[in-house]
C-alpha cells in the first residue's frame, strides 16, 4: 500500500476548450502542510475539487492515502476531510444536526469530542443549536470547517478557510491544523492568497500557474525566507509569477 497522503499523477482537466489541469503531479506526506498558492483563475479550486472525488478529472490519478479515487471512490473520500462550500450548507439544520449527519456518514458513534472542542475554541459552541440560515458568512464557513475537519482524516483539504474568519478565530484554526500535522502526522492542503499568513505555518509552498505546478519551496527554503527580515513568501511569489510570464485573470 502506497503509503503517501496523496498523489496525483498526469491529472488533466479542461472545460470546453480551456485546459485548467495539464498533466499535474503532486505528492504529500504525512504530517506536511502544503500550501497551495497561484493567481485567480490557475485552477487552485479545480485542483482541489478533483483530488476529493467533486470532479472526475478527465485523465490522470488520484491516491488518496494509496486508495485510488476511480476505482474505489467511498475508500478514497473516508481518508480526507474537505471543508463544506458554506453556501451549500443545509438551511434548516442546526449545526448540530449538520455535524451529527457527517458524524454518521464517517461512522462515528456521536460528534467528537474533538469537535466540540474546536467548535468551543472557533466561538462556535453557542451556535451549534440554531439553523443555519441564522448564520453570518464567518459562522458558516465555521462550520464548513468543522464539516470537513470531523473524525479527524489522514488528508485534510481546505479551500480559503480563513476567508471570513474573525482573528482569533483563524488563529485557532491555524493552531489547530498546526497541532494535527505536528501531533497526529495529519497532511493538510491550504490553497489561499493569504501568503503573509501562510508563510509562518506551512512546511511547503507549491505555485500553480496555467495548470502546471511551476515551483515549490520546501520547509528549508521557506524557513530562510522567513529568518531573512527582507524576504517574504509574497516577494517570492511575486518574483516566480514574472519569471514565469504569467498574468491575472482578466
Ligand atoms: N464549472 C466550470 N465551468 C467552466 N469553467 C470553469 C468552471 N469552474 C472553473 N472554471 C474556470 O477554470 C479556471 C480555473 O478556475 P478555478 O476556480 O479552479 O481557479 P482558482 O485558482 O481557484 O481561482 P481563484 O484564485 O480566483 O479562486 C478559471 O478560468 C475558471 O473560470
Amino acid at each position: 500500500m502506497n503509503q503517501c497522503a496523496l498523489r496525483l499523477e498526469g491529472l488533466v482537466q479542461a472545460y470546453g476548450t480551456r485546459r485548467v489541469l495539464d498533466q499535474l503531479d503532486l505528492t504529500i506526506q504525512p504530517g506536511e502542510f502544503v500550501a497551495l498558492i497561484g493567481p485567480n483563475g490557475s485552477g487552485k479550486t479545480t485542483l482541489l475539487k478533483c483530488l476529493a472525488g467533486i470532479i472526475t478529472p478527465q485523465s490522470g490519478t488520484v491516491l488518496v492515502g494509496g486508495v485510488d479515487m476511480t476505482r474505489d471512490a467511498h475508500g478514497a473520500k473516508a481518508r480526507l476531510g474537505f471543508a463544506v462550500d458554506p453556501p451549500l450548507l443545509p438551511p434548516l439544520l442546526t449545526g448540530r444536526q449538520c455535524l451529527e449527519l457527517f458524524a454518521s456518514v464517517r461512522d462515528l458513534p456521536a460528534i467528537p469530542a474533538s469537535t466540540l472542542q474546536l467548535a468551543d475554541a472557533l466561538a462556535f459552541s453557542h451556535w451549534l443549536d440554531r439553523e443555519v440560515h441564522s448564520y453570518s458568512l464567518g459562522t458558516r464557513q465555521k462550520l464548513g470547517i468543522l464539516l470537513g475537519l470531523i473524525g479527524e482524516p489522514p488528508l485534510i483539504v481546505l479551500d480559503e478557510p480563513m476567508n471570513g474568519l474573525d482573528p482569533l478565530s483563524a488563529f485557532a484554526l491555524k493552531q489547530h491544523l498546526v497541532t494535527l500535522t505536528r501531533d497526529h502526522g495529519t497532511a493538510v492542503l491550504l490553497a489561499t492568497h493569504a501568503l503573509e499568513v501562510a508563510e509562518r505555518f506551512i512546511s511547503r509552498a507549491v505555485l500553480l500557474i496555467d495548470g502546471r505546478l511551476v515551483r515549490q519551496w520546501d520547509t528549508a527554503t521557506l524557513d530562510a525566507i522567513r529568518h531573512d527580515p527582507d524576504a517574504s513568501l509574497e516577494q517570492v511569489m511575486v518574483e516566480a509569477l514574472a519569471a514565469h510570464g504569467a498574468s491575472r485573470e482578466a
